[in-house]
């Protein structure tokens, strides 16, 4: 695309599988038409571990992750902890996308959860896809850059495309890259393009996430204010669970790190295969 226009290509088998957001080298076979040479290095790649256990890649050189996150249906904080930890794996700055605040009352429990992730210093945006509010904000946080949407079903990811990218042949152009070899997929991955230079990337295929394939460190260093009281455990390796002398569990106590995000830090670290020192 750094012409601008739009080829249908294939790639041969030896080349790799090319995922939404890579860069490429391609070579004009017929006019419109053209074959990949090459994927250029990834800045990052997101995986998708399939039921094997085996790592995908879905996504590559993402600019930002876009978790979206709404008063309905009840947001699962454990997946938004989970959301925050791939995003730290791969260096990718998370921000909150709180939609549909055009339903949240002043009373909902979803203002005490968000000032407590706003206290951990994640961005957030609030909008509503469907009354148009707070979209400029997206534009300026996409900053031409490009990001992926992650969230539950039905917190209005698709309605934030469609209202995002209101031009109806960019919606239609959008580029997919299946993640299997065929074209009919349930589980296709689609950029959209944002002019001028920045782009979303809608997944169904990552919705459900596993991050088995993690090692404890990273899980630790997705929880920042984990890591930062984890220096003060006895033990180097230390789970935070029933070992003397934890910090972690110390600044539980003392209301410095909430039980909920340590939940799910052991719901995680539990799906993983190393300590967080190892
Ligand atoms: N009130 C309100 N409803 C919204 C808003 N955005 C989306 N919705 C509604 O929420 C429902 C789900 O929206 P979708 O865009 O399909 O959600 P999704 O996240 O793409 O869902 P999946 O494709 O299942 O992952 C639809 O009925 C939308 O009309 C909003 O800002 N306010
Ligand atoms: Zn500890």
């Amino acid at each position: 695309m750094a012409q601008g226009r739009l080829l249908r290509t294939m790639t041969r088998r030896s080349t790799g599988r090319v995922v939404c957001g890579d860069r490429v080298t391609v070579r004009e076979s017929f006019p419109g038409e053209a074959v990949v040479e090459r994927i250029l290095p990834r800045r990052n790649v997101l995986e998708r571990t399939n039921y094997r256990g085996q790592a995908k890649p879905l996504a590559a050189n993402l600019d930002l992750l876009f978790v979206v996150i709404a008063p309905a249906p009840i947001p699962d904080l454990h997946l938004l902890d989970a959301y925050l930890v791939l995003a730290s794996h791969l260096a990718v700055k998370p921000v909150i996308v709180l939609n549909k605040v055009d339903t949240l009352t002043d009373t909902h429990p979803l203002h005490a959860d968000l000032a407590l992730y706003r206290e951990l210093g994640y961005g957030m945006i609030s909008v509503s896809a469907k009354q148009a509010v707070g979209l400029d904000a997206v534009g300026e946080t996409l900053d031409g850059g490009t990001a992926i949407l992650l969230g539950q079903s039905g917190v209005g990811k698709s309605s934030l495309v469609n209202r995002l990218i209101p031009d109806i042949d960019a919606r239609t152009q959008a580029l997919s890259a299946t993640s299997g070899q065929g074209r009919h997929t349930t589980t296709e991955t689609t950029l959209y393009h944002v002019p001028p230079t920045g782009a979303l990337i809608d997944s169904p295929g990552i919705r459900i996430l596993r991050l088995g394939h993690l090692p404890a460190s990273e899980i630790q260093r997705g929880f920042p204010e984990v890591a930062e009281h984890a220096q003060g455990c006895d033990y180097r390796d230390c789970r935070h669970d029933r070992e003397p002398a934890c910090a972690v569990r110390a600044a539980l106590e003392s209301g410095q790190i909430a039980a909920s995000r340590l939940v799910s830090f052991h719901r995680l670290l539990a799906g993983s295969a190393q300590a967080p020192g190892g």
